[in-house]
């Protein structure tokens, strides 16, 4: 990967062997992509989707007391402190039937990541990484109005900022242990998703469902 190529989206999924346990022991999968691919995603391999974004601004909406505290981290595009998120996600984790769960938008850095595998004792199956250049994804960013506090020309030179010092070395961790699934995310969604969609059949031995 070139140092002007940057994925789309950092996007986990956990996978466990027990629902019953899966705090705290059994497989885990972690799985790097774009949000938009989620439900195309957990609808065919019957996945919970868990985005670490949407669990934060849930809280936002909430006015929890962490939720303003969380706002000004997104704001700057920085990333907001492990206990926080990491908690958010073990809750819905826990209040899942599910054993297997895409998680998108996390680990954002190494800290993340150690705290998350600390806590849960599991660790990602694999994790795709969404190779997109800068300009592509600025583009994207702009066109997308949803109204985001970090969706604009001041906040996105930080975000990459964040992305290249903290959420790289995670990758590189990834990588280092066989774990990573580069896609060119470039093109159109559809054909995203046929690569996407080849990685987990091969994962899975074919066992997706649906269409
Ligand atoms: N392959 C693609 N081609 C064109 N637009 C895309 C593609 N993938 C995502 N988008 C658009 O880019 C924006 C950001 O995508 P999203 O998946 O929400 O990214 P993220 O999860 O990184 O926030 C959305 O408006 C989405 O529709
Ligand atoms: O694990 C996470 C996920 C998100 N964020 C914060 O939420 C913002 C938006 O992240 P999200 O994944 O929703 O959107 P993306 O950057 O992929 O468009 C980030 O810039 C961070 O400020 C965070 O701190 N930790």
């Amino acid at each position: 990967m070139g140092v002007s190529q940057i994925p789309g989206q950092r996007d986990a999924v956990i996978d466990e062997d027990e629902a019953r346990t899966k705090v705290t022991r059994g497989a885990t999968q972690v799985v790097i992509y774009e949000k938009c691919q989620c439900p195309l995603i957990v609808k065919q391999f019957r996945l919970t989707h868990l985005s670490a974004g949407d669990l934060l601004q849930a809280e936002i909406e909430l006015g929890s007391e962490n939720g303003k505290m969380i706002q000004d981290y997104k704001k700057e595009g920085k990333i907001v402190p492990s206990e926080v998120t990491v908690k958010l996600l073990q809750q819905a984790m826990q209040g899942s039937t599910n054993n297997k769960f895409l998680i998108d938008g996390f680990p954002c850095n190494e800290e993340n990541r150690t705290a998350f595998e600390n806590i849960m004792k599991v660790e990602p199956d694999f994790v795709l990484f969404f190779d997109c250049s800068q300009e592509e994804l600025t583009r994207r960013i702009l066109n997308r109005n949803q109204g985001r506090v970090d969706d604009n020309i001041q906040a996105i030179p930080k975000r990459f900022q964040v992305y290249f010092e903290s959420t790289l070395p995670v990758i590189d961790y990834y990588s280092s242990k066989g774990k990573v699934q580069k896609i060119d995310a470039e093109r159109s969604i559809e054909e995203v998703f046929e690569a996407v969609k080849s990685i987990f059949l091969n994962f899975s031995g074919g066992s997706g469902e649906g269409n």
